[in-house]
């Protein structure tokens, strides 16, 4: 009796096992559904990893080198440097060598061996293939070489050692730098020659490719053989050189991380933060839009790298001694370059950040565009769209808005903008080759990311103004307000994975925080738009299916 009950008991809790474990798999599956808003595509083929070992989609080119014949290289005058004197490096701290940088290689899994940014990267949305590119939809290509007057078949640009006007002669025979002997072969090209000869009509860089990663990587690390003050603009920044002729746009840190910008203060009378710069290029890349250069931070000796390498003599003349015994520095610009603003090490240590340069302008010209949502930039005076509510109305009508995708780009701009509180978008350029048909780049991130405590309504006026909005950028969207790719989840992981996240974040978690709410607020804005309007959707995913079905 006893052992008939026994085994009835056994029975039972066998069969609430079972139930249970199938209760879990069903809900698993469902969880794992409802995270899923597409259907991966046939050409979607997802990655696990960051590092360009998976195939990409970009059409015709399956290791984002790009193909013979499309990209087989640019003119010398690409890596124009000037020619500086070399000093020692022995001071250099360097930073960032054994970290994996973001993109590269095997990407760093979470403590717990979950990464989000992995599964977010990994997921469809992320790996949506662009149409067909032509030979037009790149932005540089090789110069055929003529020999003897005549047209050459084979197409080269290695410097011709013997010439006299070679510009390469002269720059490798710099103290410090390579030696270029590029050829039209891929392997010879350093990674930030790559990564040029990658930018596309649609993005400036692809996401896996392994280039992008190494150009990181060496921004962080490499030696700085050259630094000059970049003119143009408002604030102090600089340009810097690396022995393989890549060049960065670094600015410095000029306040504590976690200063928010003074009420009391307008915007546009706000620094400039280093850390915005850095954190702007991972959210611009987390959101899928790929149209900020990449940046990373660093930290380095202002007396090694700047003061002793430098032939600035206007930059070099502004270095004193601070009373504590810091090193500082101003440079001369139009503001913030005063013994009142300056920049100084700790006591020489400087925290910065790096942006890779964009060819340049000799090669691929850039248009530069106004806002039509301009801030007045007076303390009294209101702008054309603080005055009128219909004012999108207008822009709908007026070119290049009223056509092709300029208007979704635009907004794509004002949701990045939103999101990271950047009211400094004045202007906004283009590549000049591409025409009104191409990506905006979203250039000068560094007003952005000053105050976590307040979201600024006015940046995502356009958006509720002019109701379009890319259906991708959307779908991102809502996948990022769910808790398995949590918005502000994903920008953590991808921000530890700059160097100076050693230092401190370089977020800090309230900034984190708003990012999630503004996000709301973004998502809240569509539903809005949609319960008022028709056509607030640009259907891009249908556009580029019914555009890949003409190309096949
Ligand atoms: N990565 C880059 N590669 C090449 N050029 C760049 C890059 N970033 C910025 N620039 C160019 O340098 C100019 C000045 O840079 P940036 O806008 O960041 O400086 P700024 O001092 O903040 O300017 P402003 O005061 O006008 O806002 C930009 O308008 C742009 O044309
Ligand atoms: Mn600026």
């Amino acid at each position: 009796m006893v052992r008939q009950g026994v085994g009835r008991l056994y029975l039972i809790l066998a069969c609430l096992s079972l139930a249970l474990h199938l209760f879990l798999v069903l809900f698993c599956l469902s969880v794992l559904q409802t995270s899923c808003l597409l259907q991966p595509t046939s050409s979607s083929s997802i990655s696990s990893s960051l590092s360009g070992a998976a195939p990409h989609d970009r059409q015709g080119s399956s290791s984002h080198k790009p193909l013979p014949g499309h990209q087989n290289g640019v003119t010398a005058r690409s890596a124009h440097i000037d020619h500086r004197d070399k000093a020692s490096f022995d001071m250099a701290v360097e930073t960032g060598k054994d970290r994996k940088l973001i993109g590269a290689g095997t990407a760093t899994k979470m403590a717990h061996g979950h990464s989000k940014l992995e599964a977010l990267f990994s997921h469809p949305l992320y790996n949506l293939p662009w149409p067909p590119l032509l030979e037009d939809d790149w932005l540089l290509k090789l110069k055929p070489k003529k020999k003897n007057g005549e047209d050459s078949k084979e197409e080269e640009w290695e410097s011709d050692k013997s010439s006299e006007d070679s510009e390469w002669q002269s720059d490798s025979k710099e103290e410090g730098y390579d030696q270029a002997n590029w050829t039209s072969s891929t392997e010879t090209h350093p990674p930030w020659l790559s990564y040029h000869l990658g930018i596309t009509r649609w993005e400036l860089y692809d996401r896996k490719d392994p280039n992008v990663a190494e150009v990181i990587q060496q921004m962080a690390t490499q030696p700085i053989l050259s630094a000059v003050q970049k003119s143009g603009g408002t604030q102090l920044k600089l340009i810097v050189s690396f022995p393989n002729y890549g060049q960065a746009l670094l600015k410095p840190m000029r306040q504590g991380r976690d200063a928010e910008t003074d009420v009391n203060l307008f915007y546009f009378s706000d620094f400039e933060r280093h850390n915005a710069e850095i954190a702007a290029f991972h959210l611009d890349r987390v959101l899928g839009f790929n149209r900020i250069p990449p940046v990373v931070g660093r930290l380095i000796n202002v007396t090694a790298e700047i003061r002793g390498i430098t032939t600035d003599h206007k930059l070099s003349r502004t270095f004193y001694t601070s009373p504590v015994g810091n090193v500082c520095f101003h440079g001369q610009c139009e503001y913030y370059c005063t013994t009142e603003s300056p920049v100084c090490g700790r006591p020489q240590v400087l925290e910065v950040s790096l942006a890779s340069m964009l060819p340049d302008l000799s090669l691929a010209p850039r248009r530069t565009w106004r806002s039509p949502w301009r801030r007045s930039y007076s303390r009294t005076k209101l702008a054309p769209w603080e005055k009128n509510p219909d004012y999108c109305v207008k822009v709908k009508e007026t070119p290049p808005y009223s056509e092709g995708t300029r208007l979704v780009d635009f907004i794509d701009m004002v949701v990045l903008d939103f999101l990271m509180s950047n009211m400094d978008r004045h202007h906004y350029e283009t590549f000049e080759k591409f025409g009104n048909e191409t990506f905006l780049l979203h250039l000068d991130n560094g007003r952005a990311f000053g105050r976590h405590s307040v979201d600024e309504p006015s940046i995502l006026v356009p958006l509720r103004m002019c109701c379009r909005i890319r259906r991708s950028t959307l779908m991102r969207l809502r996948l990022l307000s769910l808790p398995g790719h949590r918005l502000s989840d994903v920008m953590r992981e991808s921000l530890s994975r700059d160097p100076l996240d050693t230092v401190a974040p370089l977020l800090s978690e309230p900034h984190l925080t708003a990012l999630d709410r503004r996000l709301a607020t973004v998502l809240q804005a569509v539903n809005s738009c949609m319960g008022h309007h028709d056509n607030v959707i640009h259907d891009d995913l249908e556009e580029n299916a019914a555009h890949r079905n003409i190309g096949q």
